[in-house]
């Protein structure tokens, strides 16, 4: 369970809490702190030696399992602010009775982040399997909620960790989404028609015009809606991904990843010293495409189309999906450990509606109400979620 004396560095706020989120439960934990910094969600393209400067400590913070971060970490300095951080996010397993009791008359809907959430951080992104137990887990789960993959990988290559065909998955952040029938409220009832399901369902403005500007959504094979908004990006992602891999590969370690509607570009195992020599040469690859943005994860930078599209837009498409827009009778459950997951917690905020758990054994800034210190806790909660129902199943109705 649980190691609260744990002693961490603080890496750079993720995101600020925004000033005036409501409440998800009427007995919501305390909030960040106001005046939390505030990270820039796209990083600055400029030079010079103060921006280079931040850039290094920026890529060292999206990682805090750093060498320098391990050694703060033995020598006890943030203890305190690892305690506050924790009365501020508790962890989700403690919290679980109260977590639950607020579901009652909702149906739960589980959002999992992969990488760091159901799979260990490990050096090679292709070696992120998840094990037999937690994907034992993960099919329980489906079996009892309405469960989704959310992930910044293409959802192909998830679908390959995960393999668990009755899950709905949304890959490249969001951006290429495996969905259930517009409105299907959890039935898989396929749709039969080629016109855009967005359209269809008289889907929110937002998502019109995406349909409208993008080609967008389709029958997926088997069922249920295939929506890629950010389609017509596909050849520009090709070739700024054929650029990378033949500008980055020169520094040892350097690892390009093609995840279809955007790219990884890896230092996780790159020598400190050339972190900005690598960053320099994504920057300069990305001027010639102003429609491209650049993000950082966890010790990776992230090449993105500029649509506003996220793993949050991502959550309400797939809700609005299932059946459950503008309802309160539902309760999402979204569960992950990147920056790209706050996009998700924000939405969870605004709504006002759900439960936002970060995954991290350190204080981070962010919008998740709750935490959970790694997958195997996440494992933990999963399972405890599963029992739980199959319990309030057999409990008789008073
Ligand atoms: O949204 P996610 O499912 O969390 O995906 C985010 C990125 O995850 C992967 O990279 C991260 O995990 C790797 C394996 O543990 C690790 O080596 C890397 O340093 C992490 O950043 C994935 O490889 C990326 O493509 C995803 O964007």
């Amino acid at each position: 369970m649980t190691k609260q004396g744990m002693v961490v560095p603080v890496p750079e706020a993720a995101v600020a809490v925004p000033p005036n989120s409501a409440p998800l439960f009427q007995y919501p934990p305390p909030r960040a702190a106001p005046g939390v910094a505030v990270r820039k969600k796209c990083l600055q393209m400029g030079a010079g030696a103060g921006r280079i400067g931040g850039w290094v400590e920026s890529m060292r913070a999206s990682s805090p399992t750093h060498a320098k971060a391990a050694a703060a970490l033995a020598a006890g300095v943030e203890e305190e602010r690892y305690a506050a951080w924790m009365v501020k996010h508790p962890s989700a397993l403690a919290m679980f009775d109260q977590l639950v009791a607020a579901s009652k008359g909702k149906q739960i809907v589980v959002f999992l982040d992969y990488d760091g959430t159901l799979s260990p951080i490990v050096d090679d992104p292709d070696a992120a399997y998840m094990s037999d137990t937690m994907r034992r887990a993960v099919r329980s789960v489906a079996k009892h909620f309405p469960t989704a993959i959310v992930s910044g990988r293409c959802r192909d290559k998830v679908f390959e960790f995960v393999k668990l065909a009755e899950l709905y998955y949304a890959g490249s952040h969001g951006m290429d989404i495996k969905g259930p029938a517009k409105g299907s409220r959890h039935t898989k009832v396929p749709i039969h028609s080629n016109l855009c399901p967005c359209i269809l369902s008289g889907h929110p403005k937002i998502l019109i015009s995406l349909c409208l500007s993008y080609v967008c959504g389709s029958q997926a094979k088997g069922g249920g809606v295939l929506f890629q908004p950010a389609s017509q990006f596909l050849p520009m992602i090709e070739q700024v991904h054929d650029s990378l891999v033949e500008k980055t590969k020169c520094i040892p370690g350097a690892k390009v990843e093609n995840n279809k509607f955007c790219v990884s570009v890896h230092f996780r195992c790159v020598d400190e010293k050339s972190w900005i020599t690598l960053a320099d040469m994504v920057k300069s690859v990305l001027k010639d495409y102003p429609k491209l943005k650049l993000t950082q994860g966890r010790m990776v930078f992230e090449v993105r189309p500029t649509i506003k599209w996220d793993k949050g837009k991502a959550l309400e498409f797939l809700l609005e999906s299932l059946g459950y827009a503008d309802c309160t009778d539902v309760l999402p459950v979204y569960i992950g450990d990147d920056r790209t997951d706050e996009d998700a917690f924000k939405v969870l905020r605004k709504r006002g509606q759900g439960v936002g758990i970060l995954v991290s054994k350190h204080p981070k800034d962010t919008c998740a109400s709750y935490s959970l210190q790694e997958p195997a806790e996440v494992m933990e909660f999963l399972l405890r979620l599963v029992e739980w129902e199959r319990l309030s199943k057999a409990r008789p109705k008073w």
